[in-house]
């Protein structure tokens, strides 16, 4: 096989997503969606291999140690001979953060994909990134994954982001093992973090290893299963002695194995039964039920550990091959486009009609690079597939498997498996299959909550240009980066997730594309709705020399109601009779989308608005599509002030952590932002947790602010939580700063 190296790659991936449902629902009646053993699917000899395979997810809050453990787990399963420390001495950098950018800000900013061999069991493995500002990626992982490993901080335990990818899991019916990293570190307590986990997640969290030794003196763990212990040791800690429980870990192994007991008996009937007649589960018994709890989300494994000082790893290892599910036992439907969109479901069989999903792209300089995951058949190189929402064939002219920035190529990959595709042109969600008009549901994707003006000294540079190419490249790449013109002003304006997401993109711009811009100040993406009912009469007529315009349109607006980022406008026709006749009624309803795509308040878009034409009149000769559109327009802007209008703005939850002594003057900062504090929780060491809500329109300059406030030692996150009404006077001085910047404009 050939080795090839891609350095430096620039990811791309595609657009034509839409947000809509996901794969499956997290509700209790589809626990029982395990209940198929992989045993049922793998009578074919072809299907052998899928038991020995996992596509795991690496998931966790920002800074937990992601990439240092993903580094360990290449280093244990042969891919790397090398460990290499994220913003490491060796001025390397961690293998799977290439971009850098990631290198110089010690942070995943694009999940890499990559595989490894665990005994003879095969791993897919992406390395998501923690940020929520990125939040998409750990997305298209999760969606195309089996089983994921939730990395927690040993001495910050539950983040704001923990919470965030715990529910991303829940969404896509991920099962989940939890490694609790960093214990080395002063501070670390696991018996605490397990704590959070069940209180503020909700799991069946349950240690199945303690660690032995702590802070500077962690050198091993204690298996609570086969009450045995492990040491790590060798220069990367890849050389691991089994031991007797030393004496002092007596108690703390029978303590901690009592729990796991317990809180497995609530999780697996068998087990409850063994302990009901005081029978003592074998290992193997124990096994087989964590494995069965966790695939049915009623248990969730703990493990503990080191990444950075190579303790723990290699037992996480083990669980993932033990406890997460092969894609045999993950269920997957589509939507039989033949059958009126009937849901069906996938079977992980190489041996069936292909069925696959681009989850990712690149682009490369060997041209698109397809993230594929096979859900059902074998692809063979050179093989020709349908593309399901283009309804057109292509061949498939070259396969490869991803490590980081290099790969190699093969031949056919099978149901289960994950590679990657050159040669076909699609966007990210495409389903491809042999010939089925089958499609599978695609991924959420959040809307933007921030945008930026940008531009260039040269004079029509945006659109053309590098700058033209690097803005296509990214929007394809990600869904939640958009970039439209302001027709008023003429500017260029990005949008997406937080400051972090765009600040990339601008240095990407920079670096990739040699090209300076000048960016504006942030803008909130601020929406617009309205709160009561108004009818409306509106006649538009133009009769003066020329062509005349005659159109009149009578209805009414409404509130209706909307749920966080999603626009949910409607135009209803409730005509009856023939005073407009049928061939006007798309210009009525193109007028209204344009409207809505920019609001009378601020030009911003609208969300929550019915729009419903009862009746009309029409002229013999002066009527026409334009007129209908125009009334329209100006139907919806006359009557829009009657209808109580007010402006949305996104609200953000906010998690700050912070050393309590500076707790007192950070909530007043906080105050002073209108934030409005959820709750404040003591951490495991003298640092405190604040969460609150607050306006993103307020928390510009936040992180300089808090860095000031506390020495440089406090930390925050933020996630969109909804859109709500800002108050009447901050709607009117946003109305008001509007209407200059756009007189200020046309002169
Ligand atoms: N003391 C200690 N530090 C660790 C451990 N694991 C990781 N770190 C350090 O924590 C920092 C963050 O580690 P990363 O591996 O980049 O964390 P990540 O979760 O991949 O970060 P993002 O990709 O930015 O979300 C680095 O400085 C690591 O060296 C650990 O087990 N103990």
């Amino acid at each position: 096989m050939m080795l090839r190296t891609l350095t430096p790659l620039s990811r791309s991936a595609g657009t034509g997503i839409t947000s809509r449902a996901p794969k499956t629902t997290f509700t209790p009646s589809n626990f029982v969606r395990f209940n198929a053993t992989a045993a049922d699917y793998s009578q074919s000899p072809k299907n052998a291999f899928q038991i020995k395979m996992r596509n795991v997810g690496i998931s966790a809050h920002i800074d937990s140690g992601k990439t240092t453990l993903t580094e360990r787990i290449l280093f244990y399963t042969g891919r790397i001979n090398q460990i290499h420390e994220v913003k490491g001495k060796d001025q390397v950098g961690a293998t799977m953060d290439f971009m850098d950018l990631e290198r110089e800000k010690g942070i995943t900013i694009q999940s890499a994909a990559t595989y490894a061999s665990w005994g003879d069991h095969r791993i897919n493995i992406i390395d998501t990134p923690g940020h929520v500002d990125f939040t998409i990626e750990v997305e298209r992982a999760l969606r195309v994954l089996d089983g994921a490993v939730l990395v927690m901080c040993g001495v910050s335990g539950v983040q704001s982001q923990t919470i965030t990818v715990d529910r991303q899991m829940r969404r896509y019916s991920v099962p989940r093992l939890v490694f609790i990293n960093k214990l080395d570190r002063a501070g670390g307590d696991p018996i605490k973090v397990t704590e959070q986990l069940k209180k503020r997640l909700g799991l069946n969290a349950t240690l199945i290893n303690i660690p032995m030794g702590k802070e500077s003196n962690l050198h091993g763990v204690i298996d609570l299963i086969h009450q045995k212990g492990y040491l790590f040791e060798g220069n990367n800690g890849e050389e691991i002695t089994e031991i007797n429980i030393p004496e002092d870990y007596q108690a703390a192994m029978k303590k901690y194995r009592g729990i796991m007991l317990d809180n497995l008996a609530m999780a697996n009937d068998e087990i409850a039964e063994m302990l009901m007649e005081e029978q003592v589960p074998t290992g193997e018994q124990l096994e087989a039920a964590i494995r069965k709890s966790t695939l049915n989300h009623t248990f969730t494994p703990v493990l503990t550990g080191s990444a950075l000082k190579n303790v723990g790893v290699q037992k996480l290892l083990d669980a993932v091959v033990k406890y997460l599910p092969n894609p045999m036992e993950s269920v997957n439907t589509a939507l039989n486009l033949s059958m009126g969109e009937k849901p069906v479901q996938l079977i992980s069989d190489a041996a069936a009609p292909f069925v696959g999903l681009a989850f990712k792209l690149e682009e490369t300089k060997f041209g698109q690079l397809t993230y594929m995951r096979a859900y059902s058949g074998t692809l063979t190189r050179a093989d020709s597939l349908y593309n399901v929402p283009e309804d057109k064939k292509v061949r498939v002219p070259r396969l490869v498997r991803m490590h980081a920035q290099s790969m190699e190529d093969i031949s056919e990959i099978k149901a289960g498996d994950i590679c990657g595709v050159f040669g076909m042109d699609c966007a990210t969600g495409t389903t491809f299959t042999a010939g089925q008009r089958i499609n599978m549901t695609s991924m959420h994707v959040p809307e933007p909550v921030l945008s930026l003006s940008i531009s260039t000294d040269k004079k029509g540079d945006t659109s053309t240009g590098p700058l033209g190419k690097a803005l296509a490249k990214f929007q394809k790449e990600d869904p939640t980066f958009r970039v439209h013109t302001d027709v008023q002003s003429g500017e260029t304006i990005i949008s997406g997730m937080g400051e972090l997401h765009l600040e990339i993109y601008v240095e990407r711009i920079r670096r990739e594309y040699g090209v300076k811009v000048n960016v504006g100040q942030p803008q909130v993406a601020y929406k617009e709705t309205i709160q009561s009912k108004a009818n409306y009469n509106y006649l538009h007529k133009k009769q003066t020399g020329g062509s005349g315009q005659y159109a009149k349109v009578i209805g009414y607006l409404e509130p209706i109601p909307f749920e966080g980022d999603k626009i949910n406008n409607e135009f209803v026709n409730a005509t009856t009779g023939n005073n407009i006749p049928p061939n006007y009624i798309p210009a009525c309803q193109k007028g209204f989308q344009e409207i809505s795509a920019k609001g009378p308040l601020l030009d911003m878009p609208l969300t929550g608005v019915r729009m419903v034409l009862e009746d009309g009149q029409t002229h013999p000769v002066d009527s026409s599509e334009l007129a209908f559109r125009t009334a329209t327009i100006n139907a919806f802007r006359e009557n829009f002030e009657n209808c109580d209008p007010v402006i949305l703005e996104p609200i953000m939850k906010v998690e700050i952590q912070i050393p309590t002594e500076f707790q007192g003057n950070v909530m007043g900062m906080l105050t002073k932002r209108k934030g409005v504090i959820d709750s404040t929780e003591q951490g495991t060491t003298d640092y405190t947790t604040i969460i609150a809500e607050v306006p993103l329109a307020q928390m510009f300059g936040y992180s300089t602010e808090l860095r000031s406030a506390t020495q440089g030692k406090g930390e925050f996150s933020m996630e969109y939580r909804r859109h709500d009404q800002v108050s009447p006077e901050i709607q009117m001085k946003l109305v008001e700063n509007h209407k200059k910047k756009k007189a200020a404009e046309a002169k």
